[in-house]
């Protein structure tokens, strides 16, 4: 177990929000299908799966927009045209191979149980957030679901951290975000929100300390340590 902290746990965390992708569900193998697919239908060339990796955290128009840039930089028509075929491909194919990661039910099982509100916070669109935790039998477990097109901002913007803080009438500093990327960090710290991070993540490739994280946890399962 290797939790790595900043500031001293345990948190008292009556709100844990919680990442989708890269933090619960590794849904990069079917967001990477999906692109390849709308890349396909344009006449472009196919990128490999750990590029595509890379683009995951901005919501999906921008993944595939990064991904069309590989080769030239699209039309926002042409952008328009490509989340046309991306979306359906991507509707049909949420769980081909996407996972739920080690750890996560049960640890989902024990917050719950320890009476935490539980919140997922994506940049994912709500067309594809919400069947897909309900497909995995995630979707219960939490009393909000914010994804990307829910609010007028999305991370690194801390808009979706305050409205959940809010809904469950918290203050930040008992709120926890657990994440991946630079997004979550960065929509923590403007929000004044303690912030874990998950080492397996999409974070590009700088190890996850560089992002300077309240603490660092290689299993979900290692957030039941750090909380009080
Ligand atoms: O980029 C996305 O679609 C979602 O990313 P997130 O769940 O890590 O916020
Ligand atoms: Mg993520």
């Amino acid at each position: 177990m290797t939790v790595q902290l900043n500031v001293s746990a345990p948190f008292t965390a009556r709100v844990v929000l919680l990442d989708l992708d890269g933090t619960l569900i590794d849904t990069a193998p079917d967001l990477a299908g999906a692109a390849n697919h709308a890349l396909h239908k344009l006449g472009r060339q196919p990128a490999e799966m750990p590029v595509i990796r890379g683009f995951i955290g901005n919501g999906v128009r921008e993944l595939m927009r990064r991904a069309l840039c590989i080769q030239q930089e699209p039309s926002e028509t042409e952008l328009d045209a490509a989340m046309v075929d991306f979306s359906q491909y991507y509707g049909d194919h949420l769980l081909d191979h996407s996972q739920i990661y080690p750890g996560v039910c049960d640890t989902l099982k024990a917050l719950q149980a320890q009476g935490r509100e539980l919140v997922c916070i994506t940049n994912k669109a709500k067309a594809f957030t919400e069947p897909l935790l309900k497909r995995l039998a995630l979707y219960d477990f939490f009393g909000l679901v914010l994804s990307g097109d829910c609010l007028p901002k999305k991370k690194p913007d801390p808009m979706q951290l305050l409205h959940a803080a809010a809904h469950f009438h918290q203050p930040v500093g008992d709120c926890l975000l657990v994440g991946d990327s630079c997004n979550d960090t960065q929509a923590a710290r403007a929000a004044g929100m303690p912030v874990a991070c998950v080492t397996y993540g999409y974070h590009g490739d700088e190890p996850v300390h560089t992002l300077n994280p309240d603490a660092v946890l290689d299993n979900m399962s290692e957030l039941l340590d750090i909380l009080a």
